[in-house]
């Protein structure tokens, strides 16, 4: 088998829009993801446009788009601030980006199964099941680079990253059984409770656990794909933000200045000594800086950092290169993020001006075959508007009631995964802001 590598936007656009039926995600892409295997993620054709379908008339509905919003401010307002809060006055340095994946799994997960797994609790509880989802990107990333026979061999021997992938598989499953099972016995009791009245309560399992197109297998990779889809990446996203803020403290000032007017409306309300000025996501949604500092976060490091496809004819790309059917297409989203001629001299500055009018006052527009961090064509990414929603209401939050510094010396780099993680974490430490 072939690779063919690119970061080259014009074959971008002919593999994901203009000859996208050349390019799918292929046979080997659903067995490097087996544990989401038969879900959206991993199929192809007719089956991933009834999976599309469903799932857009899912997260589209505006009763479940209020749970998600509601899930968020509820999560950032009782979890989020009141944890940063505690380690500002006890002067504590923690991992951010810790903090983020419990975030990030809380939202995500609560709409998921309509049962809070409370990883953000003041408990803080152990992080089984997210250290099950890092493994669960990590082994696949090797999955990618070996030939499929050695990590089917370790596989089958149950030895190395495949011993690990297996442990991690069963622990996702058997999180997402018993998040099903829990559901269930709330719906009886409340059946129980209000006889013929059923429970009207929302959430994105019991769209499928009827559907007889989702039997147990795919029930279970497609419960896990929502999970992939939402907390990986948005957690992600937080913490590569925070490390952007850090070593570049003026863009901080600038989204205070952007919230400011809102703030001053909602502080009369928020006297006293642990009193914080808080934002909705509906309060800060056209915040076009703001939006803008995410953008160039995940323009920098996309949360998925790198695109696999398949190859089903021989064809030649824009840039005059051949493919054969059988090659593998990869496309690196971070390479292409520090190309110059793709974001011009200083792409490798951190700099959301870049995604601004001269005047500062519209976001502009950019194709997704440039900015390809929620994928471009057909199979663009559904959860585009939740997953910046979550963020920037998480980063509005914290932005306008904390200050932010790196514990120095802590080393950030990326850690070789599906997921752009960091190595190490992110040490951080907060000050409560006075203004
Ligand atoms: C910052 C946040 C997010 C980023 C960067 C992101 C990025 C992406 C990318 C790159 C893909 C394509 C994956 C592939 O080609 O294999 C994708 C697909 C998808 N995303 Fe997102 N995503 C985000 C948030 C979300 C959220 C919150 C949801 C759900 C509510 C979501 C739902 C989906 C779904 C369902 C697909 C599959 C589309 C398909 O295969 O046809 N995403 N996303």
């Amino acid at each position: 088998m072939q690779f063919f590598i690119t970061s080259d936007p014009q074959n971008v656009r002919h593999i994901f829009t203009s000859n996208h039926a050349n390019y799918p995600k292929g046979e080997e892409f659903a067995e490097i993801f087996d544990i989401m295997r038969g879900s959206l993620f991993t199929v192809d054709g007719e089956s991933c446009r009834r999976h599309r379908a469903k799932v857009q008339s899912i997260i589209c509905n505006p009763q479940m788009l209020g749970l998600i919003t509601s899930t968020c401010r509820d999560k950032v307002e009782k979890g989020l601030l009141p944890f940063l809060t505690h380690m500002a006055n006890t002067e504590t340095a923690f991992d951010m980006q810790q903090l983020n994946t419990r975030y990030s799994f809380d939202v995500t997960a609560t709409p998921v199964f309509g049962v809070d797994p409370g990883l953000l609790s003041t408990a803080m509880p152990p992080l089984h099941t997210t250290d099950a989802m890092d493994t669960a990107l990590e082994v696949p990333f090797f999955r990618h680079t070996m030939p499929a026979l050695c990590w089917k061999v370790m596989r089958r021997l149950n030895i190395g990253p495949e011993k690990r992938l297996a442990t991690a598989q069963k622990v996702l499953r058997e999180f997402v059984v018993k998040m099903i099972e829990t559901r269930k016995a709330h719906h009886r009791a409340v059946d129980q409770e209000e006889g013929e009245e059923a429970d009207a309560s929302l959430d994105i399992q019991s769209s499928y656990i009827n559907d007889p197109d989702y039997a147990d297998e795919v029930l279970h990779a497609t419960l896990i794909n929502y999970l992939v889809a939402g907390r990986d990446t948005v957690g992600t996203g937080l913490s590569w933000f925070w490390y952007n803020i850090t070593r570049n403290p003026s863009v901080l000032l600038t989204i205070r200045k952007e919230l400011a007017p809102i703030a001053s409306r909602k502080a009369a309300a928020t006297k006293g000594p642990n009193a914080m000025v808080t934002f909705d996501p509906e309060e800060i949604k056209e915040l076009v800086y703001l939006q803008a500092a995410v953008f160039e976060t995940l323009r920098l490091y996309p949360p998925a950092p790198i695109e696999r496809k398949a190859v089903l004819h021989d064809d030649i790309m824009p840039s005059g290169h051949g493919v054969r059917a059988g090659d593998t297409v990869l496309i690196s989203l971070y390479a292409m993020a520090r190309m110059e001629p793709v974001w011009g001299d200083d792409c490798q500055e951190y700099r959301p001006e870049r995604w601004l009018s001269d005047d500062g006052s519209k976001l502009q527009y950019v194709p997704s075959h440039k900015f390809l961090t929620f994928s471009s064509g057909p199979r663009m990414c559904l959860g585009k508007d939740i997953g910046v929603m979550q963020l920037k209401t998480a980063v509005a939050n914290v932005a306008w009631n904390f200050d932010v510094e790196l514990v120095e010396r802590h080393p950030v780099e990326p850690k070789l995964s599906c997921i752009l993680q960091m190595k190490n974490g992110l040490m951080m430490k907060v000050k409560k802001r006075v203004e």
